[in-house]
């Protein structure tokens, strides 16, 4: 239940983003992309959710090449959330928690059906619906109108709706953008928490203090790979200091370790 790049590049309009990045992404870990801006990893990350074509190398899922996976089958394996997810507006939070069944056309950004021509969901979906809302915390406020939330609830909303579908993959683009540290963190524990049940999360990240809480690590510069690894091998001040060109000491606390820019 692999989701891998194979010596994937990806041109976007004239701009070679992504070279020859090969990187394998497991179920039960919490795998994040790190790197300055630009070095590709929202492009890597859209070419991951098949959302992108490739033009070296290729994607593959279950060791098949994604490109053969019909867009229903992908939307149900695979849940991506981009930086910003416009949420329809005048919607409830359960309403828009509720696409993530039935609804995998939304999820890929198509066409978002109308909340009221929604159907009647099974008891399965319900059930779905109500684990994904009381797992990230939104149940409190499932029946608030999304458009009346504060962007980090926003922001829990959209990954209920992802859960929801109960893919084996998560993809999330940035998904601390706009969240305070509180929030910031306990996102992080959500995800754990998914990761722990089994569910692969791929995470592009900004914040390396959050991205050492991940079981595993993909630095890119320039569309490439710089290293790949446990926090321990990827985050250190060599390569840190080589790819943002700042000073940077890597700390130890505990178990986890503590980025600190010296520059
Ligand atoms: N639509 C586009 N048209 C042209 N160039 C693009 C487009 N999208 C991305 N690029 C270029 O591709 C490269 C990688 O961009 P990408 O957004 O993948 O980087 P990133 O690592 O996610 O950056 P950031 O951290 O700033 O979000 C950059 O040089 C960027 O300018």
């Amino acid at each position: 239940m692999t989701l891998e790049a194979r010596g994937v590049s990806v041109s976007v309009g004239d701009v070679r983003a992504v070279q020859q990045v090969s990187a394998a992404f497991r179920p039960g870990q919490l795998s994040a992309i790190i790197g300055p801006n630009g070095a590709g990893k929202s492009t890597l990350m859209r070419a991951l959710a098949g959302l992108l074509p490739v033009q070296e190398g290729e994607v593959r899922w279950q060791g098949r090449p994604l490109a053969v996976l019909s867009r229903r089958e992908r939307a149900r394996t695979l849940a991506y959330l981009a930086q910003v997810e416009a949420l329809p507006e005048g919607s409830t939070v359960r309403d828009v928690v509720s696409l993530g069944r039935g609804a995998g056309e939304w999820l890929w950004g198509l066409f978002p059906p109308h909340p009221l021509s929604l159907g009647h969901f099974s008891a399965g979906d319900e059930a779905a619906i109500e684990g994904a809302l009381k797992r990230t915390d939104t149940a409190r406020f499932a029946g608030r109108r999304v458009s009346e939330l504060s962007g980090g609830e926003q922001q829990r909303v959209s990954l209920a709706r992802a859960l929801a579908a109960e893919p084996q993959f998560l993809l999330l683009d940035e998904p601390t953008n706009h969240l305070d540290l509180a929030y910031a963190l306990n996102l992080i524990g959500v995800l754990r928490q998914e990761v722990g049940a089994g569910l692969g999360v791929v995470a592009v990240l900004h914040d390396l203090n959050l991205a050492a809480r991940a079981d595993w690590l993909l630095l890119l510069s320039e569309g490439r790979v710089v290293a790949q690894g446990g926090p321990g091998e990827v985050l250190t001040p060599e390569h840190l200091q080589a790819v943002y060109g700042v000073p940077v000491a890597v700390l130890r606390r505990g178990e986890r370790l503590v980025v600190v820019p010296e520059g």
